[in-house]
């Protein structure tokens, strides 16, 4: 699996300090407020619970599925939900987190299709913001990195479903998935 790796972008430390700090900002921003963290399946994963073990204020988690890549490297521009939430989410303070924001189409969906259920708040935490692809543009208050054009697994991330165990955020080499 480490042989497909061009090479690692963002170490396990490097993570572990960035998620704590999130953390901070959250725990301080949000206190005395009830908040929902809602990750989005799967590639949120282990962010999703990193960041809420280091989080200090009550909160509750749920998820949501939702797939617009399927078994490709490119987004296919449709959003389809694989799993609603499980909570109401009317006059909750709800935090979307995310592994990575590429196009922005999924959290631009999400957002629309959330806001419509009334939340008292709605932002986004996300560990990877790949600025240069955006397609629409999209507004997340807590993110991790900005990283470059490059096809990231690792932490989460994947490519046809592999590699989302890597401890790391690496480059997967170019001929493992042209
Ligand atoms: O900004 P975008 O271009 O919409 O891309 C970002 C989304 O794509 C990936 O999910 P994917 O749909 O591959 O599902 P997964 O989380 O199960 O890997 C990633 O986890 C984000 O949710
Ligand atoms: O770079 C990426 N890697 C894995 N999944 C993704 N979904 C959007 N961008 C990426
Ligand atoms: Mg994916």
């Amino acid at each position: 699996m480490n042989n497909d790796i061009e090479r690692v972008l963002i170490s396990e430390e490097d993570i572990e300090k960035k998620v704590i700090e999130i953390a901070e900002s959250i725990s301080e921003e949000y206190k005395g407020k009830e908040v929902i963290l809602i990750g989005i399946l799967k590639g949120s994963v282990m962010f999703m619970s990193d960041l809420m073990k280091k989080i200090t204020i009550p909160c509750k988690m749920d998820f949501m599925a939702v797939s617009s890549y399927g078994e490709g490297s490119e987004s296919s521009g449709v959003v389809r939900i694989l799993k609603d939430l499980d909570f109401e989410i009317r006059d909750k303070h709800i935090i979307l987190v995310e592994d990575i924001i590429d196009s922005g189409v999924t959290l631009t969906y999400l957002l629309k299709y959330l806001n419509a259920r009334k939340p008292a708040s709605l932002e986004i935490a996300c560990l990877l913001n790949k600025k240069d692809r955006r397609k629409v543009e999209v507004n997340a208050k807590y993110i991790g990195y900005d990283v470059a054009d490059y096809f990231l697994v690792g932490y989460g991330l994947d490519f046809a479903e592999k590699y989302r165990n890597l401890p790391y955020v690496g480059i997967l080499k170019e001929e493992v998935y042209k």
